[in-house]
């Protein structure tokens, strides 16, 4: 089976100030390459600063590796830190969906406004396509209306997931983005993404601190640290038999 998602030798610094003339640079991923099917969940765990989030960043379009390759279905979608215009088909969703929605409009026209750059539907056809989204993540026809301020957290990164899924992405990233949920309220999003991927075959690519979510949601497992992948391979195996020091902290065991 063809992965629908290819990372190979990705590599990502950063220049930073280290005085009045001096810049220091830092690479904060190295060579990283992996590999996702469609259906599929891979996880990201790490310490705090490994790299996680640059990778998402990468993997999503906001920003550019130094070198190295994305691939999507076979096809080189990132080649050396130059990025072919394919970026509906990985989306993003972070931890706060307050700080990417803008309050001052409607949740409605934010997703019409996503499907008019990006697609040549009417406005017909936007019209019935945000009502079948709303609709796939729990939402009502009512909420085209509101405003971000007018809901919960929960409903929050379901309007957030919504506006991942209106341009029919193949692979949606997940920054953190269930950490700020409350139990429950996570509970019902995690059996939500888990039928959402049912239905349709999308691919997650979890970057979490909660190893419970790893173990439910994911089948395969990567875990960097210092930005170098250092651990890779099925959940269930490493959660068996970590082998890297690393991993074997993170798991606790
Ligand atoms: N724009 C930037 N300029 C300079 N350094 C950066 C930049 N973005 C990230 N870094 C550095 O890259 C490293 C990795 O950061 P990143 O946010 O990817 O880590 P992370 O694994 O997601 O951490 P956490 O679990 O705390 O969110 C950190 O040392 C960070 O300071």
């Amino acid at each position: 089976m063809q992965p629908v998602l290819k990372v190979q030798a990705l590599s990502k610094s950063f220049r930073s100030r280290a005085g009045i003339f001096k810049r220091k640079h830092i690479q904060v991923l190295r060579e990283i390459s992996f590999a996702v099917g469609p259906g599929e969940t891979l996880a990201i765990i790490g310490e705090t600063g490994s790299g996680k989030s640059t990778l998402a960043k990468l993997l999503a379009g906001a920003d550019h590796a130094d070198c190295g390759q994305i691939l999507l279905d076979g096809k080189t979608i990132e080649d050396d830190g130059v990025r072919q215009n394919q970026c509906r088909h990985i989306r993003m969703i972070f931890q706060d969906p307050t700080r990417s929605l803008n309050p001052g409009i409607t949740i409605g026209d934010m997703l019409d406004d996503c499907l008019k750059y990006n697609t040549g539907l009417t406005s017909l056809q936007r019209n019935k396509k945000i009502k079948i989204t709303l609709s796939r993540v729990g939402l009502l026809s009512e909420h085209y209306e509101y405003y971000p301020h007018m809901f919960s957290g929960g409903q929050l990164q379901r309007v957030a997931l919504a506006r991942a899924l209106i341009l029919d992405p193949k692979v949606v990233v997940l920054d953190e983005a269930l950490s700020s949920l409350d139990p429950s309220v996570r509970a019902q999003t995690v059996n939500l993404l888990l039928q959402l991927q049912k239905e349709s075959g999308l691919s997650f690519i979890l970057i979490t601190h909660h190893l419970s979510l790893v173990k439910h949601m994911s089948d395969q497992l990567l875990v960097l640290s210092r930005g170098k992948v250092v651990e890779y391979g099925n959940t269930a195996s490493i959660f068996a038999q970590p082998k890297s020091k690393v991993t074997q902290r993170l798991l606790n065991v």
